[in-house]
């Protein structure tokens, strides 16, 4: 058992390479109990390796891995049963209804929820005697989702888990995940590419891009780790419409009012926002020369 102060997931270091080519270059993570943290990133930044190196899927080429006291190289049964997977389970079991997939599952683990509740829960008792195959996108996700949390995991990895919900679906997905962490404690690992979806959820967001962690922090505090300035917008005395970046916005404000003695037309200023952190992270990786050796680059952001 992992006690309330030690971190449900510690990551010291990790690297990982397929062949010659590295694809994590020294990722630090911690994750404490309850939390729900997003792991964001571009395209092949290396989340989906990340993820399976967590949960003993993919062995490491090197560092430091522990997730709920064990390394995950040495993951028994046990552990695995500690731990919930949101996989697409439901490709292998078609022709199962669903009631009798989820409580084909629930079998597998010592204390298992109840079925007939967790259904319930996932909003999917109404298709409790459909088949698998003749859910829809959404309802197969939330089946996952069940089946993920049969066995009343204390760390659930959930991989990019709203792709093609609509929003109704999305919603009440994010409500249950809350619930999960919030009441129950259960400690949410999740990648995704829904910016939205990791400001609305997360407790902590760590961006992963080209294999290194280059922020992480709480939603708000992300923006000022990136140093991403406001923007100011207002149109000139002569009708010209003007826009500035600043750091300080109360300043440049205070002195257009000074400057035009009286109101200025059309004000408006605009913080940074995630995503504008999003892509001045993933940009600065653009333009980094040589991303596998530029050290600074990576302590900059780290000192951020
Ligand atoms: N089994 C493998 N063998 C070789 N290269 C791999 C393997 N799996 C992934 N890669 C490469 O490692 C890099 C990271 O892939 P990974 O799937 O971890 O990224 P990701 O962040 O999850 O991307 P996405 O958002 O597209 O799912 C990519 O360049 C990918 O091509």
């Amino acid at each position: 058992m992992t006690t309330l102060a030690q971190p449900v997931i510690q990551v010291r270091d990790l690297t990982m390479a397929y062949g010659d080519v590295d694809v994590l270059r020294g990722v630090d993570l911690e994750i404490h109990r309850g939390e729900i943290f997003a792991l964001l990133g571009p395209n092949g930044a290396g989340k989906t390796t990340t993820v399976e190196i967590l949960e003993g899927f993919r062995r490491r080429s090197g560092g430091q891995v522990d997730v709920l006291g064990v390394d995950p190289e040495r993951g028994d049964d046990a552990w695995r049963a500690r731990t919930g997977l949101v996989l697409q389970s439901w490709r292998d079991h078609r022709r199962w209804r669903v009631a009798e997939l989820l409580r084909h599952f629930a079998t597998y683990y010592p204390d298992p929820r109840d079925p007939a509740e967790l259904l319930d829960v996932v909003g999917l008792t109404a298709q409790a005697d459909q088949q698998v195959d003749r859910l829809s996108g959404g309802q197969r996700r939330r089946l996952d989702v069940a089946l993920g949390i049969v066995g009343r995991p204390e760390l659930l990895f959930l991989d990019e888990p709203t792709t093609g919900f609509d929003p109704e679906a999305r919603h009440e997905f994010h409500v249950l995940v809350e619930r999960l962490a919030r009441d129950e404690g259960v400690t949410v690992l999740l990648t995704t590419h829904d910016l939205a979806e990791a400001e609305r959820l997360a407790d902590q967001i760590a961006m992963l891009v080209s294999g290194r962690i280059r922020a992480c922090g709480a939603p708000s505090e992300l923006a000022r780790q990136a140093a991403a300035q406001a923007e100011v917008r207002w149109t000139a005395a002569d009708g010209t419409p003007r826009r500035e970046r600043t750091a300080d916005a109360s300043r440049l404000v205070w002195e257009l009012h000074r400057d035009a003695h009286g109101p200025i037309a059309d004000l408006e200023v605009r913080r940074p926002t995630l995503e504008d952190t999003y892509l001045h992270m993933v940009h600065r990786e653009d333009g980094d020369t040589d991303a596998g050796t530029d050290e600074t680059a990576n302590g900059e952001a780290q000192a951020a």
